[in-house]
């Protein structure tokens, strides 16, 4: 854990181009052990190049990034143990079995096979998936899939997880479910990155959320905050607001009539 009190994550001047187009200008950032961070943005912000430098996926950006007050860029591997990740899309091996996928992500994040077979078994009951998990993941529903994913981010009890889009194709049950373990992982201390589109839920999940734009932070801070600085009402209008987008009426009719054409 974080004994000392200084930030997991700390970010300075984070600068990130894919060839000529720079899409991160800039990014400071530092955040703290257990809060959970919603962290939004319309399409191509710049969310996911952030978080695929956090986990050490990426390389070539500017600027310093620490995760466990350690600077990523120094080559340990470590950190990335105390790390779990849920991607918005993820090619998991679909000819593996979940039992075969689970205890293979578990023996990566340095668990023993035995102890990962045990906890991934009762998760996945607990997950009412339990019936799968010595089936092959090609015959799993879309929801079985993102299940798999959620316990395979958990498994190792990391310290810090990255969420992407995690209720995509999950039942209302399931998301009560999730939403519940959301917020007993922050009350053990646990770092928790939110990205979504779904407006709704990271306004209620969050501590504090942040708001990317164009590769640049347009509003960091609690929801009550944002709204302070807004005068909007729900987060959605805020999101709008900030981002520049108020022609949603306009285009829906065009959109009509184009299709009326
Ligand atoms: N491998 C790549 N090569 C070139 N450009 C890329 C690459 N990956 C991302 N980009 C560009 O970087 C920008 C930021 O992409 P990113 O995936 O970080 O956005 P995002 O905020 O996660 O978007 P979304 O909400 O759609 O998932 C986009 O303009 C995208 O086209």
């Amino acid at each position: 854990m974080n004994p000392t009190g200084e930030p997991v994550v700390s970010i300075r001047d984070l600068r990130m181009s894919y060839g000529s187009k720079e899409v991160l200008r800039g990014i400071n950032l530092e955040i703290q052990r257990g809060q959970v961070i919603g962290y939004i943005g319309p399409n191509g912000a710049g969310k996911s190049t952030t978080v695929k430098i956090l986990l050490g996926i990426l390389d070539g950006y500017q600027g310093e990034v620490k995760v466990f007050g350690e600077d990523i860029s120094s080559g340990s591997i470590e950190y990335k143990k105390r790390i779990g990740y849920v991607p918005e899309t993820a090619d998991v091996y679909e000819s593996l079995t979940a039992q075969e996928y689970l205890t293979f992500v578990g023996e990566l994040c340095g668990m023993d096979h035995d102890a990962a077979d045990g906890k991934a078994k009762r998760l996945m009951s607990l997950f009412s998936i339990g019936e799968g998990y010595s089936a092959r993941i090609s015959s799993f529903s879309k929801g079985m899939k993102q299940k798999l994913l959620i316990i395979a981010s958990l498994l190792h009890n990391p310290d810090i997880l990255f969420f992407d889009e995690p209720l995509s194709g999950l039942d209302a049950n399931s998301v009560m479910v999730f939403k519940e373990v959301l917020s007993e992982l922050s009350a053990q201390g646990k770092t928790i990155f939110y990205s979504s589109h779904i407006m709704e839920v990271v306004e209620k999940i969050s501590d504090r959320i942040i708001i990317l734009n164009g590769g640049r932070i347009m509003a960091d801070g609690t929801f009550d905050e944002l709204k302070e600085q807004c005068s909007e009402g729900s987060l959605e209008e805020i999101f709008n607001q900030l981002t520049g987008f108020d022609q949603y009426r306009d285009i829906a009719n065009e959109f009509i009539s184009v299709l009326k054409e």
